[in-house]
């Protein structure tokens, strides 16, 4: 296997580790938080706010239920409803001292409707926005609560609680109550959203928005209207509008998508408004910081990656030099050897057939190797022929080659010689190395070679050159040694 297709794939080995891992971390997290918000988040927002709601509402029922049974104010209307200032001051103080938006009745003989500043209409049954107190005089409970605009108050949104006012014979005389305008829970409508980034708003029946902290669900606005809301099953607002206690603290829960998020919500029914609570995340924003963090570590991975690969790179160039080196390299002389001769050679053999020049070889063969052997051990004749071979390398040119034949042998290549310059550079090296004071453990050893010499012929092939270099070499011993003979 080659270095490259290494390198890619362990690239992609540590890749797909990286991504899988932080992919899969990604989605623990993400599955983690969406189940944090639909379970805990919103379950929690929506019943803090129902409870806060059902707190609101204790004390105007409590205030009504007085109005109610209040005998200045039943004694008023029995006696025929005389000095509408007198009941205008009575509901004024109610307002005042109890801190309520609007106090009001109204009696079921003249049908007017009192607050604190004098009579402000009659209420008309074929009038859609009295509708309210004629269920009211129907009504089998004491009092309803009613969300609905003020007339006195530029049609305000406000909470009313209308009670029931009996005479002491328990028959219905009137409807008297307070109404809160819707402040309190608009404010925690806002603190929701600023604290904890969930948008918080009521809607109707009819899907109409009533209340709202945020913008995309301004009030006014129907839900169908919302980007991505009309994708929400129809059963949201369409569960019947008289619910029994049982069912009032079912809870629902739903995802959407407009163009920019996934958003998550809990949908319950608040039977005292008649509204449902909606409270609602984008689980987009919610994971937006494990998503950065998902993009980091695939960044740091990418990075790893790279920095990995570098580096095994640069290993195992490394590591296929030395091996090549030592592929190449004879280990004891430190010369090439013959794998690098047939690679040199091949090499060589190209330029010379391209420039037309000729190729010369020297085989060198050690005398009587064996007796030098045999005298000094195998490690003075090792300590031999590292010598020779340092002596013979220098008595070359950088452009010629030479290398570790085996045993004894080496063997040189020289380029474009004629046979004049061949037996030269023989004869050179067989002196050099016959003048040359090899010594070994104090005692100086008498070393010379035997050469033998050929210069290619044209379509001559290698071997058959090194062939005739070699016989040239056999020749030149048997001559008595220490020569150099030309094929
Ligand atoms: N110390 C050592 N000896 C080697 C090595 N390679 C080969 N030899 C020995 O070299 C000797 C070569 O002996 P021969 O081939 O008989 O030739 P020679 O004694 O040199 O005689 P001629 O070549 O005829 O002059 C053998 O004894 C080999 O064992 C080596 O790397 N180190």
């Amino acid at each position: 296997m080659n270095r490259p297709k290494v390198l890619i794939i362990l690239a992609i080995v540590l890749v797909v580790g990286f991504v899988t891992t932080s992919f899969f971390s990604y989605h623990v997290s993400k599955q983690a938080i969406h189940k944090t918000i639909v379970d805990n988040e919103l379950p929690l927002t929506a019943d803090n706010i129902y409870s806060e709601i059902q707190k609101d509402l204790v004390r105007p029922v409590f205030i009504s239920s007085m109005m109610a049974s209040d005998t200045f104010l039943r004694d008023w209307v029995i006696e025929g409803e005389q000095g509408t200032e007198k009941i205008s001051k009575y509901l004024q103080q109610v307002q005042t001292t109890y801190g309520a938006f609007v106090s009001f009745l109204v009696t079921e003989r003249t049908h007017n409707y009192y607050y604190g500043e004098g009579i402000l209409k009659q209420v008309k049954q074929d009038e859609p926005r009295d509708a309210w107190y004629f269920r009211v005089r129907d009504l089998s409970q004491p009092y309803e609560i009613n969300v609905d605009k003020d007339l006195a108050h530029h049609d305000e949104l406000t909470i009313f609680v209308n009670y029931r006012v009996l005479d002491y014979s328990n028959r219905f005389i009137g409807t008297v109550g307070i109404g809160l305008n819707v402040d309190s829970v608009q404010k925690l409508i806002a603190s929701y959203q600023k604290k904890y980034q969930r948008d918080v708003y009521f809607v109707s029946h009819d899907g109409t928005i009533m209340l709202s902290g945020s913008q995309r669900h301004a009030a006014g606005k129907n839900i169908k209207d919302v980007d991505g809301m009309n994708s929400l099953p129809a059963e949201i607002i369409d569960q019947p509008i008289t619910q029994t206690s049982a069912e009032t603290t079912r809870e629902y829960e739903y995802e959407y998508e407009d163009h920019h998020a996934n958003h998550l919500i809990n949908v319950r029914y608040i039977p005292e408004l008649k509204w449902y609570l909606f409270v609602e995340k984008s689980e987009t924003q919610a994971i937006s910081g494990i998503k950065n963090t998902f993009i980091l570590n695939l960044l740091v991975c990418l990075a790893v990656t790279l920095i990995v690969v570098a580096i095994t790179d640069i290993a195992l160039k490394r590591y296929q030099q030395r091996l090549e080196v030592m592929a190449t390299t004879d280990i004891l002389t430190g010369l090439p050897n013959r794998r690098a001769f047939d690679i040199v050679i091949e090499v060589m053999s190209n330029d010379t057939a391209r420039s037309g020049g000729t190729i010369a070889i020297l085989v060198l063969d050690i005398d009587h190797f064996k007796a030098i052997n045999d005298q000094y051990g195998h490690i003075g004749g090792d300590y031999v022929l590292t010598e020779a071979a340092s002596i013979i390398k220098s008595s070359l040119r950088a452009a010629d080659f030479i290398c570790r034949w085996g045993g004894e042998e080496f063997l040189v290549v020289v380029r474009d010689c004629d046979e004049h310059n061949i037996i030269a550079l023989a004869e050179k090296v067989r002196k050099s190395i016959e003048h040359h004071t090899t010594t070994y453990q104090n005692q100086t050893i008498a070393l010379t070679v035997s050469i033998g010499a050929a210069i290619g012929k044209p379509s001559e092939t290698l071997e058959n050159l090194v062939v005739r270099a070699d016989k040239a070499m056999y020749q030149a011993k048997k001559q008595g040694r220490n020569r150099s003979i030309l094929s």
